[in-house]
């Protein structure tokens, strides 16, 4: 029987596969600069929870958008509208939380930012 383990083992198996994409490292770079300036500007434990909840927003639907990718393709290798909707919405969804995270990045940061030109 499959142990919970077992699954956690699956997932971190999957996590590793990620880290192949090239979207994703680059995520991950700027997640680590976002990092990097929370801890510049000794951000509050909200404006932390606000930061990490969108970086995981972002991560996990860039992993979620490899992995359609890669159901596609193994589905089909001709061309195909409805292939091409599938991966065209899966990259829109990582688009909207990376919006979002922008946004929110300037809302925590602009106030540190501005205080700092004053
Ligand atoms: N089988 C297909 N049929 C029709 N259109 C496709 C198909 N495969 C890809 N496309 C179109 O080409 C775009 C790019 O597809 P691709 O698989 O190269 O993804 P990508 O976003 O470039 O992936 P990566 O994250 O690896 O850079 C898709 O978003 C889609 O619009």
């Amino acid at each position: 029987m499959k142990t919970f383990l077992q699954s956690v083992q699956y997932a971190l198996q999957g996590l590793r596969a990620a880290f192949d994409g090239r979207n994703f490292r680059i995520q991950l770079g700027l997640a680590s600069l976002v990092l990097a300036a929370g801890f510049y500007f000794s951000i509050t434990r909200l404006e932390w929870c606000v930061l990490l909840f969108n970086m995981a927003l972002v991560l996990s639907l860039e992993i979620v958008n490899s992995s359609l990718e890669n159901l596609v393709d193994l589905v089909t290798r001709e061309r195909h509208p409805l292939a091409g909707k599938v991966k065209d919405l899966a990259a829109g969804a990582v688009i909207v939380a990376s919006g979002l995270a922008i946004v929110m990045g300037v809302i925590v940061f602009w106030p540190y930012i501005a205080a700092g030109l004053r």
